[in-house]
């Protein structure tokens, strides 16, 4: 598996600041008398098999708690089925949620009437869809131009708008062609266009790429990966790809039959596994591109001060043994110009070979 995660620092890791959504025991129930499934313990306890043969009921979310912070990107990951489209849906009730409860900025989803809905979708969370249905008979820039035209603005200034977002996805000079003349991979890229021409606060992914062949999915990871660097724009990305997870997420929520079983950093997922069905999930997972130098290192003492090549705290371990191999000596970690910590060879091996390393007791992942 060829991850070759970028070494980004997570745009916000305060967990301080108020999320952007905030979602407290949600639950989604379909079939017959639904709501008495999370109201009644007996039942809400019951196995997905037993709770559909007790009560011809499934729990595609059952009692999901999580916060979307300001600036991240949120992934949702977990095979099919396991209630990742639901949940997602449920953020702006495109699916009623059953009971719990959603805000977003502080505002109550679950009390909005259906203006205040319509504005949370088409302002403030747009989804990205695998099939986002372009309009066939017009041009890309009238169909990024579409959700403005819907907003009522003027065609001079929608015209302008959707023209901006069409050169900043990478189709400058697309403008005039229709759905049915671009490669699949360029229809996505209308289709986030059409997302972004809102300026919304959080943009919501649903499997966009899973459709694209394997080079020009990662084509457009990148291509997310790059806005997101641009932007900073909070995004809630599903996924059932574990590469996609670790390349894109921030941090992922990983479902298992409509609960999420961890929620964490790549590095904690790929590092701590919650159980069984998670370590299992990351087994094949190449370690080094995943893990950061935090996890390897030791402190550093007064002699490391100035020796070895400096590598910052959140590069890979990847990146480290690259290092630490050309310069034939420990790196040390350099966090804004202080020296943290030290790594040498062995540590690193012990991370690649999944044995504990000096930082396996990480000070911060309480914080997290
Ligand atoms: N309208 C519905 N009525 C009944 N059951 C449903 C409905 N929609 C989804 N489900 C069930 O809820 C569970 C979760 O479905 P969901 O589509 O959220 O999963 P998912 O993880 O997004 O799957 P995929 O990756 O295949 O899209 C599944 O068991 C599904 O069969």
């Amino acid at each position: 598996m060829a991850l070759a995660a970028p070494t980004r620092k997570p745009p916000n890791d305060d967990s301080t600041e108020a999320p952007v959504f905030a979602v407290d025991g949600l639950w989604k129930v379909f079939g017959p008398k639904a709501a008495r499934v999370p109201a009644d313990p007996e039942l809400a306890a019951l196995s997905p098999a037993e709770l559909r043969e007790r009560a011809g009921c499934t729990a595609a979310v059952r009692d999901v708690s999580f916060d979307v912070r300001k600036g991240e990107v949120f992934v949702v990951m977990g095979l099919s089925g396991s209630g990742k489209s639901t949940l997602v849906r449920c953020l702006t009730r495109l699916i009623e949620p059953t009971a719990g409860t959603i805000a977003i900025d502080g505002e109550d989803v679950r009390a909005m009437d259906k203006a205040r809905l319509r504005e949370l979708r088409r302002h403030r969370a747009a989804m990205v869809f695998q099939h986002f249905g372009l309009l066939p008979h017009r041009t890309v820039l009238d169909n990024v131009a579409y959700g403005l035209q819907i907003q009522g603005i003027g065609k001079a200034e929608r015209r302008e708008r959707a023209a901006e977002v069409v050169a900043k996805v990478g189709l400058e000079g697309m403008e005039q062609r229709r759905p049915g003349q671009l490669s699949g991979g360029q229809r996505q890229r209308v289709g986030l266009a059409r997302a972004l021409v809102v300026d919304p606060e959080v943009l919501l992914f649903d499997e966009p790429f899973s459709a694209l062949d394997p080079l020009i999915r990662r084509d457009m990871q990148e291509e997310v990966i790059r806005l997101h660097e641009e932007e900073g724009r909070t995004m809630v990305f599903i996924t059932h790809d574990l590469q996609e997870a670790l390349r894109l997420g921030d941090r992922i929520a990983l479902m298992r039959d409509g609960r999420v079983v961890q929620l964490g950093t790549p590095e904690e997922i790929v590092g701590s596994p919650a159980d069984d069905y998670v370590r299992d999930f990351v087994r094949d997972v190449p370690r080094e591109q995943v893990m950061t130098v935090r996890r390897a290192m030791r402190p550093a003492s007064e002699e490391d001060a100035g020796n070895g090549p400096a590598v910052p705290p959140e590069a890979t371990v990847a990146e480290a043994i690259e290092a630490v191999a050309r310069a034939g000596a420990p790196a040390r970690v350099v966090d804004e110009g202080r020296c943290v910590g030290v790594v040498d060879s062995d540590a690193l091996l012990g991370v690649v070979a999944g044995v504990a390393a000096p930082g396996d007791a990480d000070p911060d992942a309480e914080a997290r």
